[in-house]
């Protein structure tokens, strides 16, 4: 049986990891008890017996447990901003990279939440040549707090009041790296994140001024290109047109580990606004977490996923 270390289990997305791996036959957790999780020969022995470690651990954590593992044989998938875009790692977004790439790698780290929507819209766009690698896009988003692990979740519990928490106003952005290689730009994405009192959800939006924007394509190749590029994918699908003209972030929604697409525009297609939705705890943390792992272990990518 293929044995399985989740280093930071008892964190919101290693939390939501176990769940999706429980009563999973293939699998075999290597758990380690609350007085040990955070001792590091406790890991450390954890890290080196197991077949897969899934990194659920800020990012110097993640850093420091990587270089804990000794053997050339165990494979990591890691959750954290720590090996976005650092030389030997497999970005783990195998719609856009190929399944192939991540089934076969070592080292895989999990794209951001708001990365993820971001990409999943962009970077087949600009690689079919739809839209310009030269213009520099925008991004808006807004998360559930548990995008924030356990201290945004306390923060949140604790001030029921915040109606909208606008972040990362200095630019630069943990997410900017990624988005901006995995996509191809030559300019980084001006990206504007904020939190909004529901546990989980997240909606990422890149608004297209077409009509000024050299080399775009029409607001139906756009749609249609992104619908053909993701036609085979059980898990990031095209969203319907909202018939009431809106669309809703429900608090109590409770996500699934898909990711819907939207392409709007306006009558004269001068203008377009590209809309991801998805659970930053599904496809942007743990859900993506799993169905790589299920490549890596040469499963079916969907098994144990909230579809
Ligand atoms: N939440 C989300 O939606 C997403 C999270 N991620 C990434 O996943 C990673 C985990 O995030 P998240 O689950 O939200 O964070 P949490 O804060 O909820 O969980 C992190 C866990 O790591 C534990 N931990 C911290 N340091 C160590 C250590 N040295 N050794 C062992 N355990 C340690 C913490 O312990 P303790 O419980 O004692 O604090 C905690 O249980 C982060 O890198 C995050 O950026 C990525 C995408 C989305
Ligand atoms: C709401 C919130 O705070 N979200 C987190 C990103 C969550 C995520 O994708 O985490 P990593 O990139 O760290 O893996 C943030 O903006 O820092």
């Amino acid at each position: 049986m293929t044995s399985v270390f989740i280093d930071g289990a008892a964190g919101t997305t290693g939390l939501e990891i176990a769940d999706r791996l429980a009563g999973r036959p293939e699998f075999s957790l290597l758990q380690l008890d609350e007085a040990r999780r955070k001792d590091a020969g406790a890991r450390r022995e954890a890290l080196n017996a197991a077949d897969f470690v899934i990194l659920c651990l800020p990012d110097d954590a993640a850093r420091e447990a990587v270089a804990m593992i000794e053997n050339d044989r165990t494979r990591v998938i890691d959750a954290s901003t720590a090996h976005r875009v650092a030389p030997g790692w497999v970005y783990g977004f195998p719609e856009v990279v190929g399944h192939g790439t991540v089934a076969e790698a070592m080292r895989v780290s999990n794209p951001g939440c708001y990365s993820t929507g971001f990409i999943a819209l962009v970077a087949p766009l600009v690689r079919d040549g739809l839209l310009p690698a030269d213009w520099p896009y925008s991004c808006h988003a807004v998360s559930g707090y548990s995008g924030g692990g356990k201290s945004l979740i306390e923060r949140f519990k604790a001030d029921p009041d915040i109606a909208w928490r606008g972040y990362a106003l200095s630019l630069g952005h943990k997410h900017v790296p990624e988005m901006q290689a995995r996509c191809g730009l030559t300019v980084a994405p001006l990206f504007s994140p904020a939190v909004v009192p529901a546990h989980r959800g997240m909606v990422v939006e890149v608004p297209l001024p077409l009509g000024a924007m050299s080399g775009a394509a029409p607001v139906d190749e756009l749609r249609a290109a992104l619908a053909d590029f993701y036609a085979a994918s059980p898990i990031v699908v095209m969203g319907d047109a909202p018939a009431d003209g809106e669309m809703l972030l429900r608090a109590s929604d409770q996500g699934d580990d898909r990711i819907a697409l939207f392409v709007f525009g306006d009558a004269d297609g001068s203008q377009a606004r590209l809309v991801a939705r998805l659970d930053n705890l599904g496809k942007g943390a743990s859900g993506a977490c799993v169905q790589n792992l299920n490549i890596m272990a040469g499963l079916p990518e969907t098994a144990g996923l909230r579809l």
